[in-house]
């Protein structure tokens, strides 16, 4: 059985292999440049869920993939102010496509005002950070949690409400 995962960040990377290994399964995890469809900045749960399935599902296009995981990150509006939001989908030839969101946190105000005028997470986060390619390791999770959770952590988490719904992985 081939598995793909449709990004080539680490931190998704990582998230997939690990918790794909912890049951048990260990054939090897294909990463896809895999298109999300919606935009860079994803501004809705609606449309990070969106990203996260046509991510999964483009992958099972590609090759003689059987399982394909999306991991997409977003924002949403609140009434308590911008959240950082992530969803995953797991997508089956034959199969509905599984969905799971992850842990969301409030954005500082600084932070999520730069968003609403249009820039993207990823460079926001460097900036503010200094940390180069801050969203392949700890992400912006990783820093307004003090590494307390972690980008790589954060869709673990993901991924097992993903491979635990789909259930048996002994077949
Ligand atoms: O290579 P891909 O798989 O696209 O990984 P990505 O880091 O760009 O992640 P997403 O496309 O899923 O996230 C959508 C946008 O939000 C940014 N983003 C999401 N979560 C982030 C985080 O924890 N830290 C920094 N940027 C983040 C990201 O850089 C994108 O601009
Ligand atoms: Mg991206």
């Amino acid at each position: 059985m081939k598995i793909a995962v449709g990004s080539k960040n680490p931190a998704k990377i990582k998230a997939a292999e690990t918790v794909l290994r912890k049951i048990g399964y260990i054939n090897e995890l294909i990463p896809l440049d895999a298109p999300s469809n919606v935009s860079g900045m994803p501004f809705s749960d609606e449309e990070t869920i969106r990203g996260a399935m046509n991510r999964a599902e483009y992958c099972l296009t590609q090759g003689d993939v059987d399982i394909a995981i999306g991991l997409e990150g977003g924002v949403t509006e609140t009434p308590h102010g911008l959240f950082l939001i992530n969803y995953g989908a797991l997508a089956e030839k034959g199969k509905k496509t599984i969905v799971a969101g992850g842990a969301r946190i409030k954005l500082p105000e600084e932070i999520a005002a730069r968003l609403r005028a249009g820039e993207e997470l990823g460079p926001v986060m460097e900036d503010y950070s200094k940390i180069k390619n801050v969203r392949t390791k700890e992400g912006a999770v990783g820093i307004f949690t003090h590494g307390m959770v972690n980008r790589d952590e954060m869709f673990m988490h993901i991924m097992k409400l993903l491979v635990g719904q789909r259930g048996d992985w002994h077949d």
